[in-house]
């Protein structure tokens, strides 16, 4: 009967479209986190006020619309961390200040590494496994990561497999947090990265990995940590992560994903 009443446009074809394009994206940043279940939650309550609405039922329907009308000032209380993982995300890959810089006009600097820097981390990678010293790499692509880097100590010095073993050398003043590499230096020490807070990670990984993983949600930037327990080499990306692999598994990573910046 309803169905009958129902004429179905174009443009209503391409608002549906992206309704489900908008939810998908939704999807994709909550996915794992607790907030999927809160986000259900509210999805149901909408469609039974809708629901409700169709077949006039007045009282429920008006209790309903009571909710659903302040419905964005609670969204945007309930999903506030993820709101903002989505704007920083958004406006670091677009960073207007990054896009007209002289370098970038003129490429003056390459934005992530060289064959040069990715030999010396494989280095320090295989070093500081075999002596089981943790460390936390993360390598900028376009994301702006300075307010990162801001968090620990600026270095900005040539990337070496002496200086990131030094660094993360157990009692070395610089060891905790992460080093951050950009523009073929080492930018900074002792960073301190967004950790993860998807439900999906296994236990075995504490919190350097879930930092990794959280600064690869947050950026897109690629993170290479070094298991202190274990001295796994783990290599991870747009909050995956690959766990266990070998330092030439390692190297191809690193050719392959910065292939554009090898000289
Ligand atoms: N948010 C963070 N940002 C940067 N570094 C972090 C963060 N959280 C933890 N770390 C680093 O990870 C180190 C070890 O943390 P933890 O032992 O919980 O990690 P893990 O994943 O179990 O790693 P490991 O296998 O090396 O023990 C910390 O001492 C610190 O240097």
């Amino acid at each position: 009967m309803i169905l009958a009443f129902i004429t179905l446009g174009l443009f209503d074809i391409i608002d549906i479209l992206l309704v489900a394009l908008l939810l998908y994206q939704v999807y994709m940043l909550i996915r794992g986190t607790v907030a999927i279940n809160i986000f259900v939650g509210l999805f149901l309550f909408y469609l039974m006020w809708l629901l409700v609405r169709a077949l006039n039922m007045e009282l429920l329907s008006s209790i309903l619309g009571q909710f659903i009308g302040v419905g964005v000032i609670a969204l945007i209380i309930v999903f506030q961390q993820e709101i903002r993982k989505f704007l920083l995300l958004l406006g670091s890959k677009y960073n207007i200040n990054q896009k007209f810089t002289l370098e970038n006009w003129f490429a003056f600097e390459d934005r992530g590494i060289r064959e040069k820097e990715i030999v010396a981390i494989l280095g320090a990678c295989e070093h500081m496994a075999k002596s089981k010293t943790g460390a936390l790499i993360v390598i900028a692509k376009n994301s702006d990561l300075q307010s990162y880097a801001e968090t620990g100590q600026i270095v900005k010095a040539r990337v070496s497999t002496s200086l990131l073993e030094s660094i993360f050398f157990k009692n070395a003043p610089l060891h905790d947090g992460a080093v951050i590499l950009a523009n073929n230096r080492l930018l900074a020490a002792r960073c301190i990265l967004p950790v993860s807070d998807n439900t999906n990670i296994p236990g075995s990984l504490g919190l350097r990995h879930r930092a990794a993983i959280g600064m690869s949600q947050a950026t897109d930037s690629h993170v290479i940590t070094v298991s202190e327990e274990t001295g796994n080499i783990s290599y991870v990306m747009g909050g995956k992560i690959k766990v266990r692999i070998s330092i030439p598994e390692l190297r191809s990573f690193l050719e392959g994903d910065f292939a554009g910046f090898i000289h």
